[in-house]
C-alpha cells in the first residue's frame, strides 16, 4: 500500500488517476471542494492534493493539512492557489502551463468569430422561430486589425490563427521577445497604440494588481467605436461595469467574454445585451486539453512526493523536502 494519499479535489480526467497509482505511488482518494468543510477534512490526511479552478486552496486550507507537500493545478491560472501562502507552509504548488492552451486560443478565435457574424444570436433566433436575416449582419476579419493584449503561449496561438484570416496583428506585451513577434508576423506596439487602433481586441493577460481593470474607463475612452473585444483569460482585467456603459452608449460593437470577476456568474447586466456573447469559463473545456493537464498535474505530484525537481513548481518553498513515512 502507498505511503502517500492524493487528494482529487476537483473532476480530473481519469489519466490523472492512472498515473498516481501507477506502481502503487499513491492512493487516490477524491473530495468535492466546493464542499468546504468536506475539502477540510479530506485534507487532514492528504500529502498532494490536485486542483481544478473550482476548488481554493488558500491559508485556511493550508492550516487544515498538515501533511501535505504539494498541490498541482491541473491547468494555467493559480487564481484559486494562495502561492505565498503554500510557500510559506513549505507546500510546494505545481501548474500545468502548456496543457490547455490550444483549447484555450480555439476558445478565443471560437469567440471572435461569434461577435464578429452574431452566431449565438441568430442560432437562438432561428431556434425560436424567427428567420431574421437582415437583424445579424456581421463583419469581415479580413483587413481588420487585431489587437492582442499579452504575446504569451496563448495570445501566440491566438495571433497566429488570426492572422491566417488576413488579419493585420499587432499586440502589447512588453515582456515579449521582439524576434518571437516578428516571427508570428505580429508588431509589437504601445498599448495606446493598440487601444487607438484595434477592431478587435484579445485579452490573453494574467491578473494581479497591474492588468485589473486594464481595459477600464480610461481604455474605453481612447477605443474606435467599431471595437469588438474578446477576453478568455480572466474575468476584472476587463471591467465589467465600464464594458457594459461602453457597450450601452455604443462607445463599442460588441465583446465576448469566457471569463467573469465573479465565477461562477449567472445573472450579469452584460447578459442583457444583444451585442454580447458569453460562454461559462468553457477555454479549457476538452478532453484534449484535460487529459494533459490531468497527467501533467499527477506527474508533478509524483515527482515531488519522490523529492525530485518539479519543473512546472511555480514556487521553491525550503521545507518541500518529503520526510519519509
Ligand atoms: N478561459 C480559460 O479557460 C483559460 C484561461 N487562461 C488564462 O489565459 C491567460 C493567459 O494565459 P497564458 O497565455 O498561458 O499565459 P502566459 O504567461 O503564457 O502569457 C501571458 C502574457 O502576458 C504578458 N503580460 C504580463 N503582464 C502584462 C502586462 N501588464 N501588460 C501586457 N502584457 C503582460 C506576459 O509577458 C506574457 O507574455 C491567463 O490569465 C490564464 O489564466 C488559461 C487557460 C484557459
Ligand atoms: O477549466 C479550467 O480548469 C480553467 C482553465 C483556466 O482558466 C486556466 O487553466 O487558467
Amino acid at each position: 500500500m502507498s505511503p502517500y494519499v492524493a487528494l482529487i479535489a476537483d473532476a480530473l480526467s481519469p489519466q490523472a488517476v492512472q498515473v498516481l497509482t501507477r506502481d502503487g505511488a499513491a492512493e487516490v482518494r477524491h473530495v468535492d471542494g466546493t464542499d468546504r468543510p468536506a475539502l477540510l477534512a479530506a485534507l487532514a490526511e492528504a500529502d498532494a492534493v490536485l486542483v481544478r479552478s473550482a476548488t481554493r486552496i488558500d491559508a485556511e486550507a493550508l492550516a487544515a493539512a498538515p501533511r501535505l507537500k504539494v498541490v498541482a493545478r491541473a491547468g494555467v491560472g493559480l487564481d484559486n492557489v494562495d502561492v505565498p501562502a503554500a510557500t510559506a507552509a513549505g507546500v510546494l504548488v505545481a501548474n500545468a502551463p502548456a496543457s490547455n492552451v490550444v483549447s484555450a486560443a480555439e476558445h478565443a478565435v471560437a469567440l471572435l468569430l461569434a461577435v464578429a457574424r452574431h452566431v449565438p444570436q441568430a442560432h437562438s433566433a432561428l431556434k425560436d422561430g424567427r428567420w431574421a436575416r437582415s437583424s445579424y449582419t456581421g463583419v469581415e476579419l479580413a483587413g481588420k486589425t487585431l489587437g492582442v493584449l499579452g504575446l504569451g503561449r496563448i495570445g501566440s496561438l491566438v495571433a497566429r490563427r488570426l492572422a491566417a484570416f488576413d488579419m493585420e496583428v499587432i499586440a502589447y506585451d512588453p515582456y515579449a521577445d521582439p524576434e518571437h513577434a516578428r516571427s508570428l508576423g505580429v508588431r509589437l506596439t504601445s498599448l495606446d497604440e493598440l487601444l487607438a487602433r484595434a477592431q478587435f481586441l484579445t485579452v490573453h493577460l494574467p491578473l494581479n494588481e497591474r492588468t485589473a481593470g486594464l481595459i477600464g474607463f480610461d481604455a474605453f475612452q481612447r477605443v474606435r467605436t467599431d471595437l469588438r473585444i474578446v477576453n478568455a483569460a480572466r474575468g476584472g482585467i476587463v471591467d465589467e461595469q465600464e464594458l457594459y456603459a461602453a457597450l450601452k452608449e455604443g462607445r463599442i460593437a460588441g465583446a465576448a467574454l469566457d471569463v467573469y470577476a465573479q465565477e461562477p456568474c449567472t445573472d450579469s447586466p452584460l447578459f442583457e445585451l444583444d451585442n454580447v456573447v458569453t460562454t461559462p469559463h468553457l477555454g479549457a473545456s476538452t478532453p484534449e486539453a484535460q487529459e494533459r493537464a490531468g497527467t501533467q498535474a499527477a506527474e508533478s505530484v509524483l515527482l515531488a512526493l519522490a523529492g525530485m525537481p518539479v519543473p512546472d513548481a511555480v514556487n521553491a518553498p525550503r521545507d518541500a523536502s518529503v520526510p519519509a513515512r
